[in-house]
């Protein structure tokens, strides 16, 4: 399980996340939604140490993921997976090199700087390309390719750390309709195939709510919303969103199930200092 307690982070002084208290369980599919600048992509970022917390510990099974240095450090975030929404590629190489370097923290400096790869690398990412419909664009550079085919690619590399945990950041934002289909099929598969835990964040709310088992709502870098789906109802977007809530729902946001436990919104431990 990965514990977020009271975490927070400023930037000179002005605060992107505050307090912060998640439990995620391992195995579930997280969708954290927000306004733009709620504080998301910072909360994502801090999992895997890209951004170091002002305030607080992020712990998962008993590691104490902000104290981590060095090689453990390179090694949790090997295991907590990140994927961007511009893909991150590295355009003038091959896709399957690229799928390749998600091994990199585990083969030596010297194999590393060669780019030497083992059979049972070039074995392993051809079988995750095939995972995702694309092994028969190995062999191409990958900024020949698509968007919704460079974010398989990018997940495939994802997949190749053999991950406990994959952080998409707006993985769909560059994409149109039928490849952000893909691209939520593809988390979705590894999630439910290899039991990864998916912590995603999206704009879209309909996608939150169809791909998601639990949705984190961010105000102002406070956790604001925590629960199923079902509870998000129309009213609780429009207070998530306020003006903005036409734009990242349609207008049939379902009446909460009537399973659904609790309206879902969070009093915040602590007020705004
Ligand atoms: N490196 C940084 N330096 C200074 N301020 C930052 C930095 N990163 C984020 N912020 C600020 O922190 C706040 C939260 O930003 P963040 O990107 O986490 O929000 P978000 O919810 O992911 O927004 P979006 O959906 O637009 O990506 C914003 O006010 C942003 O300007």
């Amino acid at each position: 399980m990965l514990a977020i307690e009271g975490v927070s982070r400023r930037f000179s002084g002005k605060s992107a996340v505050s307090d912060v208290n998640l439990d995620i369980a391992a195995g579930s599919f997280v969708g954290v939604i927000g306004r733009s600048g709620a504080g998301k992509s910072t909360l994502l970022r801090m999992l895997n140490r890209l951004v170091d917390p002002s305030e607080g510990r992020i712990g998962f099974d008993g590691l104490d993921v902000t104290a981590l240095r060095g090689q453990a450090l390179r090694d949790w975030r090997a295991r907590c997976a990140m994927i961007f929404q511009q893909f991150n590629l590295i355009g003038r190489l091959d896709v399957l090199t690229n799928v390749m370097m998600g091994r990199l923290n585990k083969i030596s400096t010297t194999n590393a700087l060669l780019q030497r790869w083992s059979r049972e690398d070039r074995a392993m990412a051809l079988s995750a390309l095939e995972q995702f419909d694309i092994a028969n664009l190995a062999a191409q550079r990958a900024d020949s390719l698509s968007g919704g085919q460079q974010q398989r690619v990018a997940i495939a590399r994802a997949l190749m750390q053999e991950p406990s945990i994959i952080l998409a950041d707006e993985p769909i934002a560059s994409l149109d309709p039928r490849n952000t289909k893909v691209v939520m099929d593809a988390l979705l598969r590894i999630n439910r195939h290899f039991g990864i835990t998916v912590i995603c964040n999206l704009h879209s709310l309909d996608l939150a709510r169809s791909y998601c088992d639990r949705l984190v709502g961010m105000s102002a870098g406070r956790i604001v919303f925590d629960a199923t789906p079902e509870a998000l109802t129309a009213s609780a977007a429009r207070e998530l969103y306020g003006l903005e809530a036409g734009e990242v729902m349609d207008a049939e946001i379902a009446p909460p199930a009537a399973a659904s436990s609790g309206t879902g919104w969070v009093r915040p431990a602590r007020t705004a200092a």
